[in-house]
């Protein structure tokens, strides 16, 4: 909907209606810099809205059966994917990232998020156990937990969004999603399509705005007893601290400082396309993207040269380029805030082998003013450095030599995070060993970023609490009862 001056104005959607708000934040197309959209500011009030009708919906939407929520959720996904190539082009000039990455990978996982819970919600089954001696029976049932608030991040918005509503709703319970107010625009293209899906009214609740005006107010709301969130550590632990009181149930999904550790009997010619793409893919802005690289002495030198130049031709281009590998990153904001990184790498006495400040970035003249930077590649930089222990989430990655295998799993190990490593390797003993000692939620070994939803998602330390996929998001989202029947 085109408002004043022709900027993109978003509202709210809440109990199945659009309803405009009274304030608004401007919102940055990152590859011009320039405002074109405006996404509402809401607050208390637009929360207490969307808690009454989510209320409202929860007794019809829990009380249907699995299998008719599950064709709720096919019908939405069929739909999202008639909408595939409007969601890119729209989640490609929200975000930055290119239109190519947005039509490959982030609509289609959206899509994926609905019909995979909509699987998956019908297979699951209750446990039983028997004390025969006793004449007793237990057994669990489940119940929906209630409303659920579902906090996504900036960086894969309409992906880890639908990662969330999908299971949340599958399991019937009702939901108020509050996407960054970086990328607001795909989740409320999202909602235009819930009424002909067949969601009815209040079962999902979309309220738009900043973490500390609307985030607050609705992870705060005594109504709302569990959480979904996925983004930074310091917003993690205001949550938490928010929910204390109310003793919440917690999900949170948040950064990485991730390793990949190549040993010398790696095959490089898989290993480094594969690694150039896990430190920069979208921008490396993931949560999974490698930023530490530990690579066997005995084949540094020929692994870095390689790497940098493999890196010098994953190309920065503008979203719509098809040929450009990376897009602009999400603000001018997080922009410098990646830069200073580098910044401060060089003063410490790191060398930068390619990219920001090495390398010259080639933008048409609309684009000058665009959040994009070159894919950087940092050496000779300590275990201790803030590049080697901070999460930066930008196209930066460090590359570093090791010796032995007790030697790189110790330095691996060495940050508060424990999201995601990739181990390189053809002896499968050791990627075995290796990949049991990290600490880590997960483990790619000779790849990245092959998906199993299934299987539980999350870190470890500093990078979250809790993991989501098929049996873990189930359970999450649901209460469970133990009931004991004496015969
Ligand atoms: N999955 C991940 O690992 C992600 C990590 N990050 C990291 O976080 C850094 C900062 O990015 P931000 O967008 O500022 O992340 P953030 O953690 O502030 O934002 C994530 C979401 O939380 C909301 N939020 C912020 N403050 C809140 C509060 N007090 N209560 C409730 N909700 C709140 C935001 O509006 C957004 O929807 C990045 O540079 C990156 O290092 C960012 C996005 C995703
Ligand atoms: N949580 C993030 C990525 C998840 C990817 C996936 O589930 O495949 C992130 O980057 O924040």
């Amino acid at each position: 909907m085109a408002g004043r001056g022709g900027l993109l104005m978003l509202e709210n959607f809440i109990g199945g209606k659009f309803l405009p708000c009274s304030s608004y934040l401007d919102s940055y197309d990152p590859s011009t810099g320039e405002v074109y959209c405006r996404v509402p500011n809401s607050g208390k009030e637009e929360v207490e809205a969307a808690v009454e009708a989510a209320r409202a919906a929860f007794p019809g939407w829990s009380s249907r059966s699995p299998q008719e929520r599950s064709q709720v959720l096919q019908r939405l996904a069929d739909l999202l994917e008639q909408s595939l190539e409007e969601l890119a082009q729209a989640e490609s000039k929200d975000q930055g990232k290119t239109v190519t990455l947005a039509r490959t990978m982030d609509i289609p996982r959206a899509v994926q998020n609905f019909r995979f819970f909509a699987s998956s919600i019908l297979h699951h089954t209750s446990e039983c156990t028997q004390m025969d001696h006793l004449g007793c029976l237990h057994y669990t049932v489940r119940a929906p937990a209630g409303i659920a608030a579902l906090i996504s991040p900036w960086n894969l918005p309409l992906y880890l969004l639908t990662w969330k509503i999908a299971p949340a709703i599958a399991a019937g319970n009702t939901v108020i999603a509050k996407p960054s107010e970086l990328t607001s625009v795909t989740a409320w293209m999202m909602c235009r399509l819930l009424e002909k899906a067949g969601v009815p009214p209040g079962v999902v609740n979309i309220v738009f705005g900043t973490g500390p005006r609307v985030g607050e107010a609705l992870v705060s709301h005594p109504e709302v007893p569990l959480i979904s969130f996925t983004g930074s550590q310091p917003t993690a632990e205001r949550i938490t601290q928010l929910s204390a009181p109310h003793c919440k149930k917690l999900s949170l999904e948040l950064g990485g400082k991730n390793p990949a550790i190549i040993f010398e009997d790696a095959n490089l010619a898989e290993c480094i396309p594969t690694t150039v793409r896990s430190s920069f893919a979208n921008q490396g802005e993931i949560c999974l993207c490698t930023s530490r690289i530990f690579v066997q002495k005995s084949i540094y030198s020929e692994f870095l040269k390689r790497f940098v130049e493999a890196t010098r031709m994953w190309k920065v281009g503008i979203p719509s380029d098809p040929s450009a590998d990376m897009g602009a990153l999400i603000s001018k904001a997080h922009l410098e805030k990646v830069r200073s990184y580098i910044k401060k790498a060089c003063m410490e006495g790191a060398q930068i082998l390619c990219g920001e400040g090495v390398d010259k970035l080639n933008l048409p003249p609309r684009n000058q003013a665009g959040y994009f930077m070159l894919p950087t590649v940092i050496t000779d930089v300590k275990d201790e450095s803030c590049c080697m222990k901070e999460e930066i989430f930008g196209p930066v990655t460090c590359v570093v030599p090791f010796d032995s295998e007790e030697e790189v799993i110790q330095r691996a190990n060495n940050v508060k995070y424990g999201l995601a490593a990739t181990v390189w390797s053809g002896n499968v003993g050791r990627v075995h060993r290796v990949a049991k000692k990290l600490q880590s939620g997960l483990v790619w070994t000779n790849c990245w970023l092959i998906r199993e939803l299934n299987l539980p998602f999350g870190g470890m330390k500093s990078s979250g609490v809790g993991r989501e996929g098929a049996k873990d998001s189930y359970e999450f989202f649901t209460e469970v009862k133990t009931i004991t029947v004496k015969h």
